[in-house]
């Protein structure tokens, strides 16, 4: 078993880093400031680096190369924030992952093409007013007929909604209940019918746009459709590789944290020495080491060697271990910093607050533990009896 990265490995996270270091702090900045997502030019900058493309096949113009090495250049991005490191998450983990394995060959390329080079972001588009953590309530309608597909319905907490060119959108495809009926459809923003609620401003994750969706006689070519009713096992097998992004996100605001506190507690003096010189300090810094640590290993363990999408298990433990890791390294982090960790001017107080959202975002912690026992004990729970 080695643990360790590869030389090729260790270039791409430097490649990573110094580039988030050199170009991404104002950038974040704006972007919490503003609650506006990555500006068009950065994210060409991004694309002409290939950090839209790591883990996409060549064939599609991707890097062609592995989920753990997109992993690895995410947590570089989300040490810096979360909202920079958004289109990183969506072009290597996010819904493009379905569309270039479920979709018609003709729509795959050019969606995955253009996702690539910065010309599209697309996101996913699942949980409704009425359906959240129980995700197969969900009612939005596709009705296949002849050439054409009609969607209805209402979809919520959308990241991406509005600013997104297009969508992975879950929904009714037959009259089957729960989880059988489900499929997926793709939508384009400016298709008529389809508009957006109000932008929303939430807790964190400001410069990742949130909003509602409404679909109202939306009308689609029916190479639209990407999974039929009975595919809602893929679409999620699918999203087992978006939990892993989630808990990359996790690891890096929780290990971003951790380089704050540590240049902080370095320099700042209290009874004439350092901060890190007392021992209540070393304490929370090993802490975080060690959490941060546990989590790396967990995620790269999910995806090391996986070509097509990790396990349930596997992406339930990396999510939900990051998820609740990443709320106490950043309790940790606000904490050392005292006054300036709770003054939004120092950065700590966005970790924190960005911290709560993914235990929630991408299927909430507790429906990662359920998934866990369901494997454990070789059956789903059914949560309507
Ligand atoms: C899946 C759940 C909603 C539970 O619903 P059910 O109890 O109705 O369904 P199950 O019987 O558990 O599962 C049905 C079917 O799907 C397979 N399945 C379920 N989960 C997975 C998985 N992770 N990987 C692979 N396959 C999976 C399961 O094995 C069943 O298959 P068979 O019928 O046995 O063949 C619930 O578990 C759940 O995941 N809830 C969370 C929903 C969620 O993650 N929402 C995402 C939000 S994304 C976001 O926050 C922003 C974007 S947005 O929402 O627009």
């Amino acid at each position: 078993m080695d643990f360790s990265l590869s030389d090729d490995q260790r270039a791409l996270q430097e490649s990573a880093r110094s580039f988030a270091r050199r170009e991404l702090p104002k950038v974040a900045q704006h972007c919490e400031a503003t609650n506006t997502p990555v500006p068009h030019d950065m994210l060409q900058a991004y694309a002409e680096m290939g950090f839209l493309g790591i883990n996409t096949p060549e064939s599609f113009g991707g890097l062609g190369l592995t989920h753990l090495d997109a992993l690895i250049v995410l947590e570089e991005f989300a040490k810096i924030s979360s909202a920079v490191a958004f289109p990183v998450f969506e072009a290597s983990v996010g819904p493009v992952r379905i569309v270039q394995k479920h979709g018609p060959q003709a729509l795959a390329d050019r969606v995955v093409r253009a996702s690539v080079e910065g010309r599209v972001l697309v996101a996913i588009s699942m949980s409704e007013p009425d359906a959240g953590t129980a995700l197969t309530d969900l009612r939005t309608r596709a009705v296949v007929e002849g050439d054409t597909v009609t969607l209805n319905g209402t979809k919520r907490w959308c990241s991406g909604a509005g600013h997104s060119g297009a969508y992975v959108v879950f929904c009714r495809m037959s009259d089957a209940p729960g989880a059988r009926g489900i499929g997926a459809v793709f939508v384009e923003k400016d298709t008529p019918g389809f508009t957006f609620g109000e932008p929303e401003t939430l807790m964190g994750f400001r410069g990742i746009p949130s909003a509602d969706m409404h679909f109202d006689d939306v009308r689609l070519p029916a190479d639209n459709v990407l999974v039929p009713a009975g595919g809602f096992g893929d679409l999620m097998g699918a999203f087992n590789l978006e939990r892993c992004g989630n808990a990359t996100m996790s690891l890096g605001l929780a290990a971003g944290a951790l380089d704050q506190a540590l240049d902080y507690t370095g320099e700042r003096q209290a009874f004439g020495k350092p901060l890190v010189d007392f021992q209540a300090v070393q304490m929370k810094l090993a802490d975080m080491q060690l959490r941060c640590e546990a989590a790396r290993l967990l995620i790269h363990r999910a995806v090391a060697g996986v070509d097509g999408f990790p396990s349930v298990m596997d992406a339930s433990l990396a999510k939900c271990f990051a998820n609740e890791m990443v709320r106490e390294v950043a309790g940790h982090g606000v904490q050392v910093m005292g006054g300036y960790g709770y003054h939004s001017a120092y950065g700590m107080e966005q970790r924190f607050r960005d911290a709560w959202g993914w235990g929630i975002a991408g299927g909430a912690i507790d429906i990662q533990k359920i998934n866990i026992a369901a494997t454990l004990v070789g059956r789903r729970f059914d949560q309507r009896r």
